[in-house]
């Protein structure tokens, strides 16, 4: 079939070198391209509409026959569903993968809760070691904890691409897609889908409800932690599962009774049945603050971890002196609390919020000293702003402001049912708009330890409870039943012999704490710092009496040193001034 002169560039126009191409095929292989071109014509045509229909055909059918579920890599969810595929039997046999040790990426928990975690296969590998964990030298044991440490545990999640498995008898499709996001410092971008055939959803809810469930189980009693910190997009703010720790019982916080038992019953009448009800009724809102102060190491942490642990309740960790933090930030991270919580803030007054509503944040003579003079605010931007003017001009971050945080703590979104401890080592430089009822609606003071405490204290590091003599190893309990390493023979086989010998050994230790608190002066020291004392003669409860009143001596002299450092820098400090 010979081609027009215009039919022959409209199709060069169309497939460039078209006329080069069909001279050499009728050249070379005595073939006219024109003669089969109605055939080329008709087979780009049924190309071009079988991919339009395949194209529409697969979105009628994922739209009107298929369910699917999308996560997010910055919701929980997606570690629950993460953590439930490796659990599943089958995971071994999936042929396409990701492979890794490190556990952090999707369960959020540092090693050693994720070595917690995975107890259960701990215990099997533990028994595969040698079949027991009971009486065994350091040694021993030693070996097997680094040998298990080499070989960290392999974990495989569902590599990028479509994933096919059957659940309760359904067969469903698991995709992990990662996605461009354009932000170079964004690494994992990541969402899964999960998909079913039909339009029924429930068995995605079933599925999805299960991992939730097996991934809260694994916590057990646990208390679980989360830190307020830049999410994966980068510039956000989320809050990050960051550890587990198990409960800490609340008789280990050495405290004054009375007031312990305050501040829980306090919190207990908070989240009690109907109190959300009592606030509503009366147009209060729902939220509840207390600020704990004291020297440092005086158990404010602990009380609050304490108080978690018994009631169950996850705990929220906020720094506010991020520099990277800003009102609106912080009005997300608070939006997302859940609704019942314990919100720490520690060391509040180590950030911004310390200035004053009134106060400039930014003081020409430098940023640490507050200044109230009106003139060092003319340069500098309102305190309500989270920006402020640096001394050479430039604009500055300066994180949260004391006008910020009472915005945040009031508005709106101020999650309902949440509680909110401050900790401080400073009341005094806390401005009153933060310490008004409403916003702290208790204060403990704690102090350092007296008479009392220290002789709690003493109890508490060598008081052992029969679950905890279990846990521990016979060296040690056998040094504590003996108060020496000169060991007699232990008379655990015999009737009685356990309980007599746990009396006797707790009544030792009540003398020797009441020696222990005489020979430690009352106020002067904190719990921590006496702990750590403790620490060092943790198998020699008699040693640490021996050697206290050395100890006491050495502390003093370095304090005396520290303040002694302190006055001459002041002093050369305020020369350099003058
Ligand atoms: N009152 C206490 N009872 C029992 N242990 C305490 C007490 N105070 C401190 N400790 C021990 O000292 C360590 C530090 O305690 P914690 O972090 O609770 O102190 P803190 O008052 O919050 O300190 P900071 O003000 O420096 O944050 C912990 O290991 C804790 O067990």
């Amino acid at each position: 079939m010979a081609l027009s002169q215009s039919d022959t560039a409209f199709l060069e126009a169309l497939v460039p070198g078209y006329t080069f191409i069909s001279r050499i095929f009728l050249s070379y292989l005595h073939i006219d391209l024109a003669a089969y071109l109605q055939y080329f014509v008709a087979l780009a045509l049924f190309g071009v509409s079988m991919r339009y229909l395949s194209e529409y055909l697969t979105q009628f059918f994922e739209t009107y026959l298929v369910c699917t579920a999308e996560m997010r890599l910055d919701d929980e969810l997606f570690n629950y569903l993460m953590y439930w595929w490796s659990r599943r039997p089958n995971t071994k046999r999936t042929n396409h993968f990701l492979a890794g040790v490190r556990t952090n990426g999707y369960w959020g928990d540092d090693d050693d809760d994720s070595d917690n975690a995975d107890s259960d296969d701990e215990d099997e590998e533990w028994s595969v070691v040698d079949g027991s964990t009971n009486a065994e030298s350091f040694d021993d044991y030693w070996t097997k904890v680094i040998n298990r440490d080499k070989y960290k545990k392999l974990r495989f999640t569902p590599a990028q691409g479509r994933h096919y498995f059957w659940y309760q008898g359904r067969l469903l499709m698991l995709e992990r897609r990662y996605e461009q996001s354009g932000a170079r410092w964004v690494l994992n971008n990541e969402k899964l889908y999960l998909s079913c055939l039909g339009r029924d959803p429930s068995i995605l809810h079933k599925l999805l409800s299960d991992a939730q469930h097996k991934f809260v189980e694994r916590d057990g009693s646990r208390t679980i932690i989360y830190r307020g910190q830049r999410g994966s997009s980068g510039s956000t703010f989320d809050w990050c599962r960051c550890m587990s720790r198990p409960p800490r019982p609340l008789d280990t916080v050495i405290l004054d009774n009375t007031q312990k038992q305050l501040f829980l019953a306090d919190i207990e009448d908070y989240l009690e049945k109907g109190t959300a009800e009592w606030y509503a009724e009366h147009g209060i809102p729902y939220r509840r603050g207390y600020l704990l102060s004291g020297p440092p190491g005086t158990g404010k942490s602990s009380l609050c971890f304490a108080v978690a642990g018994k009631l169950g309740l996850k705990i929220y960790l906020l720094n506010l002196s991020s520099r990277a933090l800003d009102e609106d930030n912080l009005y997300a991270l608070f939006s997302e609390l859940p609704r019942r919580c314990i919100l720490l803030v520690e060391d509040v007054d180590t950030s911004e919020i310390t200035h004053s509503r009134g106060q400039s944040i930014f003081p020409r003579s430098g940023p640490s000293q507050a200044d109230n003079s009106p003139s060092n605010t003319d340069n500098n931007s309102s305190p309500d702003e989270p920006g402020k003017i640096s001394p050479d001009g430039k604009t500055e971050k300066t994180g949260i402001t004391l006008s910020s945080l009472l915005n945040v703590l009031d508005g709106v979104a101020a999650s309902e049912g949440r509680i909110l401890v401050m900790t401080t080592n400073h009341p005094e430089k806390l401005d009153d708009a933060l310490l008004r009822a409403g916003r702290v609606d208790m204060q403990i003071e704690f102090r350092l330890a007296i008479s009392e405490d220290i002789e709690n204290l003493y109890k508490s590091i060598y008081s052992v409870s029969k679950e905890a003599r279990v846990r521990q190893s016979p060296r040690r309990v056998k040094q504590l039943q003996n108060g020496s390493e000169e060991d007699g023979e232990s008379d655990d086989h015999k009737p009685n012999g356990v309980h007599s010998r746990r009396h006797e050994l707790q009544s030792r230790i009540e003398n020797l704490a009441k020696e222990f608190a005489s020979l430690v002066p009352s106020g002067e020291f904190s719990p921590a710092e006496i702990q750590g004392y403790l620490l060092k003669h943790k198998d020699h409860p008699e040693r640490a009496i021996r050697d206290v009143a050395e100890w006491v001596k050495e502390e003093r002299e370095k304090k005396r040193a520290k303040k002694a450092a302190e006055i001459k820098a002041k002093e050369s400090q305020g020369k350099k001034q003058s």
